[in-house]
């Protein structure tokens, strides 16, 4: 957050941008082609996250659109064929989910202040009013990440066996997780460390991580039956 905001006061003025990760290969899906292009009733799984942060409403002034540099011609296809007129930029991915945040990031150097959210690809079913509430609490406060409660019991591994952990202190993180532009380049300048699965790890060192309420349906596609249960909620909703 800049410094002379109040904190209380939303930068409703600052552009926001948008980082969508899907420089993946997909590898516990275990398809054909990387899971970020697989078919999700009739429309590629990106397309539909694309289209969930291109609504007017939200504001959003550029997506950037991460994917594996092999696999820009396979989305320009995906493109043509669904006659995809919204616009984003398309940059080349790296080797680890932290490298394409960063290069989606080194795309953005240009721009002097705003609010950026980063998104896994891979997230089809994001509602816009998750994306709306991260925008704006990071706009007052410097972060926020999406997250919920587990629904299911929850148990540590320890050498003797394991352990009950208390599910009401724990939360379950998604994405989208929006930052003060400045304040995540700042973090992405670190070295990279294996302990960094999302952007709030990379923040967290340097400002406190704001929790916002996600949604069950915002599930990240990683396994065959998570495409079923996209299939199934997507049904259900349109
Ligand atoms: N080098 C990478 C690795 C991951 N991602 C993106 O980060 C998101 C979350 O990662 P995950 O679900 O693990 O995707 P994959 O790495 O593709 O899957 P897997 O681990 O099964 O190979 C996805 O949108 C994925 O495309 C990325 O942009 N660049
Ligand atoms: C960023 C993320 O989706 C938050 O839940 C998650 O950490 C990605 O993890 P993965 O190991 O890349 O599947």
């Amino acid at each position: 957050m800049p410094e002379n905001q109040d904190p209380k006061t939303p930068n409703v003025q600052a552009p926001r941008f948008a980082i969508l990760v899907a420089g993946g290969s997909g590898t516990r899906m275990g398809a054909a082609k990387p899971k970020q292009f697989l078919d999700l009733l009739g429309e590629p799984v990106l397309l539909h996250t694309l289209r969930r942060f291109a609504e007017t409403p939200l504001r959003v002034q550029q997506c950037v659109v991460v994917l594996p540099a092999e696999q820009f011609s396979t989305w320009h296809q995906l493109c043509a064929e669904h006659h995809v007129r919204i616009p984003h930029t398309v940059i080349a991915g790296g080797p680890t989910r932290w490298a394409s945040v960063r290069n989606g990031l080194a795309y953005l150097a240009d721009q002097t202040s705003g609010t950026v959210a980063v998104h896994d690809g891979v997230r089809p079913l994001v509602p816009a009013s998750v994306i709306e509430e991260c925008f704006a609490t990071a706009e007052a406060h410097g972060t926020a990440v999406a997250a919920v409660v587990p629904k299911d019991s929850v148990r540590n591994l320890s050498q003797q066996g394991s352990y009950a952990l208390d599910r009401a202190r724990l939360r379950l993180v998604q994405t989208p997780q929006c930052f003060e532009l400045d304040l995540l380049r700042r973090a992405y300048q670190l070295p990279e460390l294996p302990t960094f699965t999302d952007d709030a790890s990379v923040v967290e060192d340097l400002h406190p991580i704001q929790l916002v309420p996600g949604d069950y349906r915002n599930l990240k596609i990683t396994t065959p039956e998570d495409l079923l249960l996209a299939e199934a909620i997507l049904r259900s909703t349109t």
